[in-house]
């Protein structure tokens, strides 16, 4: 088990999952956390091991409230993702299928407004971050949700209800680019930033935020196999490769596919436009608004590219981690 130096960071300067103070943990989540292994984080102090995967102090409260309190209904629709795989898109792309009814005009689209997290938000990141039951009332049938949560900690209901689930991934070393950048924007400037080559060694011991991230996509792949009507996989590369053809295949499994009419009127690529890096990205409320978890919206805006990683990772740390992704994947079909 590794300790760490690093203080505690301020409480205030961070979105509520990453504290770590134990005021708002309860006892139950305390008396598991002593239990559980522990190392250290990218941003905070702390990581710890519950069923396998890695989650910071109050992400384990979260997700033990969420799988505690959480009641799914049969059309709810969840967007799974591992952190940095375009979910801020995903959830842009879902939200503006689902509600293209009751959003028709785009220029007065909610998107244009508000930031996709604070559109669709995060089961334990969000909503049962406090340990409390939300007040989910005032939202619409379908219930959009997002969840960074491995396929074994999903709560019950979720599985038994057959909920249908958008599982989206992308390649490792692009993955952990943006989230080296991304932990670095939110570290507390008195501790400075973590190095790539820390995070490098770190994710590929499987040391990230809801790491092993092999394991994390496995498992949702192998869902995606056995239950193709429930789990749709998608890979970040491939949307950007083909969008059109995967915002259809979003569409369809969501249960909304479009019309010919709607085909015809351009509504395709109406709604890729509306979710496209530029224009999210240039957004006012993206350049300068937080989202009411506390993050600058701008933070989940980078480069939005395949294959920045080739920028920062020298080829020895490129062949090493495809060397870890060959054999996690091996014999599973799944390649990236
Ligand atoms: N609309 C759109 N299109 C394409 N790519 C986009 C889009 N929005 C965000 N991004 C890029 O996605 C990366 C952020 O990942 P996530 O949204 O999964 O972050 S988070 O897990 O919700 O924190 C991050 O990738 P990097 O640029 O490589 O760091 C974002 O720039």
């Amino acid at each position: 088990m590794a300790t760490s130096l690093i203080p505690f960071a301020s409480p205030n300067s961070l979105p509520k999952y990453l504290h770590e103070d134990q005021d708002g943990v309860s006892q139950e989540c305390r008396h598991l956390m002593s239990s559980l292994p522990r190392d250290k984080g990218w941003v905070v102090k702390h990581l710890f091991k519950y069923q396998g995967f890695w989650h910071t102090t109050r992400q384990v409260q979260g997700v033990l409230a969420c799988q505690k309190l959480f009641q799914a209904q049969e059309t709810d629709l969840f967007l799974v993702t591992t952190p940095k795989s375009g979910t801020t898109w995903l959830k842009a792309m879902a939200f503006a299928i689902v509600n293209r009814n009751r959003y028709p005009r785009i220029d007065h689209h909610p998107l244009l407004s508000s930031n996709p997290h604070d559109l669709v938000p995060f089961l334990e990141l969000k909503l049962y971050v406090d340990n409390n039951v939300p007040d989910l009332t005032n939202l619409v049938s379908p219930r959009l949700f997002s969840t960074h949560m491995p396929y074994i900690t999903l709560p019950d209901s979720i599985k038994d209800l057959e909920c249908k689930i958008v599982y989206l991934c992308r390649n490792p070393r692009d993955t952990l680019i943006s989230l080296w950048h991304f932990s670095n924007k939110l570290r507390p400037k008195t501790i400075g930033n973590i190095s790539l080559e820390d995070a490098f060694e770190r994710f590929c011991k499987g040391l990230s935020l809801y790491g092993p991230f092999w394991d994390h996509v496995l498992e949702y792949w192998q869902q995606s196999l056995e239950r193709p009507e429930r789990v749709l996989f998608l890979k970040y590369e491939e949307i950007k490769a083909e969008p059109k053809v995967h915002l259809r295949r979003l569409a369809e499994f969501l249960g909304y596919p479009f019309s010919l009419e709607e085909e015809k009127l351009g509504m395709v690529d109406e709604i890729l436009k509306l979710c496209s890096f530029d224009s999210l990205s240039n957004l006012e409320v993206n350049r300068m608004g937080k989202l009411s978890t506390g993050e600058d919206n701008k933070a989940f805006f980078r480069r939005g590219e395949v294959g920045d990683s080739t920028n920062y990772l020298t080829p020895e740390m490129i062949e090493h981690l495809d060397v870890i992704t060959e054999n996690k994947f091996i014999g599973s079909g799944l390649e990236f």
